[in-house]
C-alpha cells in the first residue's frame, strides 16, 4: 500500500520504517528541513537499537522516502498517518496544534479519498476535531471529497520500539466504518502472521481513551510499588523480595513493578496529567491519577533526600556545598538517549542548587545532557564510570544501564574512596555491597533513611 506518515519523531519514524520494511511504500513528511535532510542520508536523530539499520535498508530499497513536501505526501498515498507531537500545555492538557496543522495540510492538498489515521496520543474527541478541520479546509477550497478519520494509538516503548511495533501485544483501531476496517487490516496484515485477533477494532472514542488508560495503568503500577517501597524502607522489609512475592501472582504479574527513583520520559508524566485534565473537563475529579502523579513527584526527590541523610549520618556533613558527586545514568531509562522528565534531571538540579559539583556518565545521553545544560563549571561529562568516581563524596545511580549492573561490589569499593552509594534502581545485592565495605542505600530496601513527612 502507499502510506504517508506526518512527523518523523520517535513514533513517525518507527511507524514509517516498520511499514516500509513490511513491504509498503512509505513517504515520511516533516516540517523540520534539517531533520529530513539528515534522514535522507540515513542519519537518524535518536538512539533506538536497530532503527538506523532498518532506515538505511529501506532507503536503499527505495521503499522509504523522507520529504518536507507535504503536497506530494498527501497526493501520493491512500493512507495518511498523523504522528506529530502532542505536548502538554501549561494546564496539563494535550496541545493539539500540531495535529490540527496536519489536518489543515491534508484538507489543502487532498484530491481524492484518503484514510487519515491518528497515531499521536490525543484526547477523546480528537478524531472528530480532525474530521471537522479537514472538512472546513475542503469547504474553503469549495471541494467535496470523501475521507475517513480513524484512531490508531501507538504503544511502543523507547528502546524496544521496533519489536513493540512489529510484534506488539495488540493493534487498536477505532473506527465504525467497514471500509476503514478493510484498509487497516491490509495495512497491518504483515504484522499479524497467524494472530488476526491482535488487531482489535473498537469505537473511535474507546480507542482514544485506551491509549491514556494503558499509560495511566502502567504509571499507577509504578507509583504503587514506589509507595510500597517507601513503606518497606520504614518497616525493614526488602521491596525486591516483595516484588517477586506479588509479581508471581498472575493477576498482578511481574512487569512494571520495579521500584525506583520515579518514572520519566515523554509520555507517562504528560499522559497522566492529560487524562486528569480530561477528567476535570467532564466534571470528574480523578483522585487516583492525582495520587499517581504526586507519588512520582515525591519519588524523584528521594535520591537527593537519601544523599543528604547519608552524608549527615556517615560523614557528619550538613551541607552539600563543595561536595563532588558521581552520577551514573542520565537517560530516563536504559537503551535511549532521551532525558525528557528524567529523574536524573531532578537530582542534578537539586545538587546544583545545593552547591555541589557533579561528575556524570551515561552511555548514550551525554550529548543530550550537554544540549540541555550547556557548559557549566559544576558539571563534568566524564568518559567512563571510573572517571566519575575520582574524588567523589558519593555515587548516585539514576538509570539501570547494563554497564552499571555488571560492576562488582569489590570494583566499586576499590574505586570509590568515600564508599557511599545511593542506588535509585536497585541494581546490586545489598549484602554483597556491605560485605565489600560499601554503605549502600537503595529504594525500599530497609535502609530507613529520610522519612517522608
Ligand atoms: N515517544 C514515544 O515513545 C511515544 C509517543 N507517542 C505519542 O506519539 C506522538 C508523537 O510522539 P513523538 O514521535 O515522540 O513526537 P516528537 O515530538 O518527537 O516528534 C514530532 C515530529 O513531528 C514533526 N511535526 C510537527 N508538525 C508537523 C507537521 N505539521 N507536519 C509534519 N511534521 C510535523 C516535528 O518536527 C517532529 O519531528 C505524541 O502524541 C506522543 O504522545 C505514543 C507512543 C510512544
Ligand atoms: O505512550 C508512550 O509514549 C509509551 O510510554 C511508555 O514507554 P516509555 O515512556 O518509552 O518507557 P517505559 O519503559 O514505559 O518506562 C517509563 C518510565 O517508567 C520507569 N519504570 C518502568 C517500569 C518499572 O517497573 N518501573 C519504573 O520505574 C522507567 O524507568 C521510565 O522512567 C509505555 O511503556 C509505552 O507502552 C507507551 O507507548
Amino acid at each position: 500500500m502507499r502510506i504517508s506518515v506526518f512527523g518523523t519523531g520517535y513514533v513517525g519514524l518507527v511507524t514509517g520504517t516498520c511499514l516500509a520494511d513490511a513491504g509498503h511504500e512509505v513517504i515520511c513528511i516533516d516540517v523540520d528541513a534539517a531533520k529530513i535532510q539528515a534522514l535522507q542520508q540515513g542519519h537518524i536523530p535518536i538512539y533506538e537499537p536497530g532503527l538506523a539499520d532498518l532506515v538505511q535498508r529501506n532507503l536503499a530499497a527505495g521503499r522509504l522516502h523522507f520529504t518536507t513536501d507535504a503536497a506530494w505526501g498527501v497526493s501520493a498515498s491512500l493512507l495518511q498517518f498523523i504522528a506529530v507531537g502532542t505536548p502538554a500545555d501549561e494546564d496539563g492538557s494535550a496541545d493539539l496544534n500540531y495535529v490540527l496543522a496536519v489536518a489543515r495540510t491534508l484538507g489543502e492538498h487532498m484530491q481524492d479519498y484518503k484514510l487519515i489515521i491518528n497515531k499521536s496520543t490525543v484526547p477523546v474527541g480528537t478524531a472528530e476535531k480532525v474530521q471537522a478541520c479537514i472538512q472546513a479546509t475542503l469547504s474553503q477550497r469549495q471541494v467535496n471529497l470523501d475521507f475517513d478519520v480513524c484512531s490508531n494509538p501507538e504503544f511502543l516503548k523507547e528502546g524496544a520500539a521496533i519489536a513493540d511495533f512489529t510484534q506488539g501485544a495488540r493493534i487498536i483501531v477505532g473506527t465504525e466504518s467497514a471500509r476503514v476496517r478493510e484498509l487497516m487490516s491490509q495495512c497491518y496484515a504483515p504484522f499479524l502472521q497467524d494472530q488476526p485477533q491482535k488487531l482489535i477494532f473498537m469505537q473511535v472514542r474507546a480507542a482514544e481513551l485506551s491509549k491514556y488508560a494503558a499509560n495511566a495503568m502502567l504509571a499507577t503500577k509504578i507509583s504503587f510499588i514506589n509507595e510500597i517501597a517507601n513503606l518497606a524502607e520504614r518497616m525493614g522489609a526488602d521491596i525486591e523480595q516483595i516484588r517477586l512475592g506479588i509479581g508471581s501472582d498472575p493477576r498482578i504479574g511481574p512487569h512494571f513493578i520495579q521500584a525506583g527513583c520515579g518514572y520519566g520520559g515523554s509520555c507517562f508524566p504528560k499522559d497522566v496529567q492529560a487524562l486528569a485534565h480530561m477528567a476535570e473537563q467532564v466534571g470528574y475529579r480523578a483522585h487516583l491519577l492525582d495520587a499517581v502523579e504526586q507519588v512520582n513527584h515525591q519519588q524523584k526527590q528521594r535520591m537527593f533526600e537519601k544523599l543528604q541523610d547519608a552524608l549527615a549520618k556517615t560523614q557528619g556533613r550538613t551541607s552539600l556545598a563543595g561536595c563532588t558527586l558521581a552520577v551514573w545514568g542520565l537517560a530516563f531509562k536504559p537503551e535511549t538517549d532521551d532525558m525528557r522528565e528524567a529523574p536524573s534531571r531532578v537530582l542534578l538540579e537539586a545538587l546544583w542548587q545545593a552547591g555541589a559539583h557533579v561528575q556524570v556518565y551515561d552511555p548514550q545521553a551525554q550529548a543530550e545532557c550537554a544540549r540541555i545544560y550547556g557548559t557549566r563549571p559544576d558539571l563534568d561529562l566524564c568518559t567512563s564510570i571510573q572517571q566519575t568516581l575520582m574524588g567523589a563524596d558519593a555515587l548516585l545511580i539514576c538509570t539501570e544501564w547494563q554497564e552499571f549492573r555488571q560492576v562488582s561490589a569489590s570494583w566499586l569499593a576499590q574505586h570509590l574512596a568515600s564508599k557511599l552509594v545511593i542506588d535509585g534502581r536497585n541494581l546490586y545485592d545489598p549484602l554483597a555491597m556491605q560485605a565489600a565495605g560499601l554503605r549502600y542505600y537503595a529504594i525500599g530496601r530497609g535502609d530507613s533513611l529520610a522519612p517522608i513527612l
